[in-house]
């Protein structure tokens, strides 16, 4: 067995360029590689070569849901009647939020988000921005995807506010029109992997299904947390027979905006490029004189709507910064941020 075999897992040379010499050189190291499919209090399940095998999580890397997740690719080494972790390599992205007040990671390694939103009354734009300023944070490819579109009679216009939030991959489907499936082949080369976000019943499930002809397994596990209240966890990745993974977890459900201020500038690019044409570096776009946004509504070159949603989620990152970092972090960030900003406004002008 060989590293190649691992490919179809979604190892690839930015994993490869992480272990030292001994470790290349060592026949034992292909074997101890594996990549984490369910995550537990104190151990994991993970997938090498050798299929499928549980990896004790020692203390260092306690609380395990704040090291590492689904995704995630670990070198494991051999303990007396286990596998023991012995590193976590370095991951392409993580995806991250805050759960009780405590940083979680929930995936890692995701190369899509596939941001499913059905053509009906579901349909929200800002949902979508959120989703969307998320996979910009976390450097992951967002691709938006529009469902029941065989109940839909005016689908042009949800594309036409699809495209209005600016993104890039965009594609409507129904399941019952399987032509229409084709075109998410593109995302599906062996080793790929892909989370999917959006509402209860937008037909997350049902796509996956009919993508792959596999039935998703019953992913509950029922346990009660410390106070004997009910909590349900499944964190997943499922491998389809053409080698690409699926994460779908309920901590994708429970996705919020997490140190969200890059994601955010993306999403919104083109008014974080006006606010710079403002006169004054720390412009609140309220009534000083000289603000480019206001000027900009006016014109109708930006829509108020867009600005409005922009600002909404910019408290509610700030909002969630405060809850997460303390009031004192918050301040000097936003002190920190709003300086480079003005600098960046001295330099032009
Ligand atoms: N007409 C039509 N119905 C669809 C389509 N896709 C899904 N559905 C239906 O929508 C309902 C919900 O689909 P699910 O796949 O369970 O939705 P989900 O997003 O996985 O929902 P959760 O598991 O709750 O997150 C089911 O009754 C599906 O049959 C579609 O393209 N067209
Ligand atoms: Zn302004």
């Amino acid at each position: 067995m060989s590293y190649s075999f691992l490919q179809r897992l979604g190892w690839c040379n930015a994993f490869l360029q992480q272990l030292s010499f001994d470790e290349l050189c060592s026949d034992s190291t292909v074997g101890h590689l594996a990549r984490v499919t369910a995550v537990h209090r104190n151990r994991v399940e993970a997938i090498g070569v050798e299929g499928e095998r549980s990896i004790v999580v020692p203390a260092p890397f306690q609380p395990v849901s704040q090291h590492l997740a689904v995704g995630d690719w670990v070198l494991a080494e051999d303990a007396s009647e286990h596998y023991r972790l012995r590193r976590i390599l370095e991951p392409k992205n993580r995806i991250r939020r805050i759960n009780h007040g405590l940083p979680q990671v929930i995936a890692a390694n995701v190369d899509y988000l596939w941001i499913v939103t059905s053509a009906n009354e579901e349909f929200n734009v800002k949902r979508l921005q959120r989703y969307l300023a998320l996979a910009h944070e976390f450097a992951i490819v967002p691709v938006v995807i529009l469902t029941k579109i065989d109940l839909c009679a005016d689908l042009d216009d949800y594309l036409a506010r699809v495209h209005a939030v600016g993104a890039d991959h965009v594609h409507a489907l129904s399941v019952h029109v399987p032509a229409t499936l084709g075109v998410l082949q593109n995302y599906l080369a062996e080793g790929t992997t892909i989370a999917l976000v959006g509402s209860s019943g937008v037909g997350k499930s049902t796509l996956v299904n009919a993508m792959f002809a596999m039935t998703l397994p019953t992913r509950e596990i029922r346990t009660h947390d410390a106070r004997g209240k009910h909590t349900t966890t499944h964190r997943e990745l499922f491998f389809t027979d053409g080698g690409v993974a699926i994460v779908d977890t309920p901590g994708m459900r429970e996705l919020q905006l997490y140190d969200g201020e890059q994601g955010i500038e993306r999403t919104f690019s083109s008014i974080v490029e006006l606010a710079r044409s403002c006169r004054y570096g720390d412009c609140s776009h309220e009534n000083e004189p000289g603000c480019a946004i206001r000027q900009a509504i006016a014109d109708g070159a930006i829509a108020q709507a867009h600005f409005d949603n922009y600002r909404k989620l910019a408290r509610e990152e700030a909002s969630q910064q405060r809850r997460s970092l303390g009031a004192h972090a918050v301040k000097e960030h936003t002190r920190a941020y709003f300086k480079k900003i003005h600098s960046h406004n001295k330099l032009k002008y």
